[in-house]
């Protein structure tokens, strides 16, 4: 839960106002993606959730919980757009490193099946530059995964991907998660990967930044490829889309 969150840097002696009076809500075990123009906070906004960052003023709250003590106690599942894996390990090895960092015992069983889960059975024992760039982002997912969070932080895990390996990727995340239901915040530019996995979509604006509107995804589960060609997926983008450049600084200079 996140209300009256206000985040401001200095880039020299200019504040840059990153959030203001942000509120926003994540039901449990639901998918929540943040979705804005480039410099609207998303990422400040899941680093404070991440407990990497403190708000300067409002409050931000898990489950009732301060994200640093969610964090300190190991339940908060991180992956970036870059993947970010050490690359002297295999896969299976960066999978296990969360369990590592908490000092859990990684239980073999439990690894594979995070492993198979990501569709990298065969590749437990490959290094990273071994991988493509869509099996790196699998092991980027299973290993946020690998301590069972509570919460699932995805920066543009999918951004650097073509459409094909993307919509594989949505699909397994959201196999993964009606296996194994965790709450999710993902960040995203795109319209259609937002509302393809997302129980709701906040539509951010820049200058500052801020939620501008929440659009529930009514979408049945689970989403199928011939969704993407439905006239319900088709007019939720426009939603999205509409609110999304209505609020874009100088929209008039996009209008036809
Ligand atoms: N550590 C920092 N120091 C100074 N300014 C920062 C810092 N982190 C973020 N900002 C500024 O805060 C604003 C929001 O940045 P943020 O990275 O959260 O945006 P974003 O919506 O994730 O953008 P993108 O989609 O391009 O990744 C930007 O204007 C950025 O320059």
């Amino acid at each position: 839960m996140v209300r009256g969150v206000t985040r401001t840097f200095t880039l020299g002696a200019i504040p840059v106002v990153a959030l203001e009076a942000m509120d926003l809500d994540v039901p449990a075990g639901t998918l929540v993606s943040l979705l804005g123009p480039s410099g609207c906070g998303k990422s400040t906004l899941l680093r404070l959730f991440a407990g990497l960052d403190m708000p300067d003023g409002g409050s931000i709250l898990i489950d009732g919980r301060h994200p640093a003590d969610m964090r300190a106690s190991h339940q908060i599942g991180i992956a970036f757009q870059d993947a970010s894996l050490l690359p002297w390990r295999s896969v299976r090895s960066n999978i296990c490193l969360p369990l590592e960092l908490a000092r859990r015992a990684a239980d073999r069983r439990q690894i594979q099946e995070l492993i198979d889960m990501v569709g990298l059975a065969g590749f437990e024992d490959a290094l990273p530059a071994q991988l493509s760039g869509g099996m790196r982002q699998r092991v980027a997912i299973a290993r946020a995964l690998a301590a069972t969070p509570a919460v699932l932080l995805l920066d543009e895990p999918f951004g650097a991907l073509d459409e094909v390996v993307r919509l594989r990727l949505h699909l397994e995340l959201q196999r993964i998660r009606a296996a194994r239901p965790v709450t999710t915040v993902l960040v995203t530019h795109t319209i259609a990967e937002a509302v393809f996995l997302s129980d709701q979509v906040v539509v951010m604006a820049s200058r500052p930044g801020r939620a501008v509107r929440t659009i529930a995804i009514d979408l049945p589960y689970p989403r199928t490829p011939a969704m993407l060609r439905s006239a319900r997926f088709h007019e939720l983008c426009d939603r999205c889309s509409e609110v999304l450049f209505a609020n874009v600084t100088g929209s008039a200079g996009l209008r036809e």
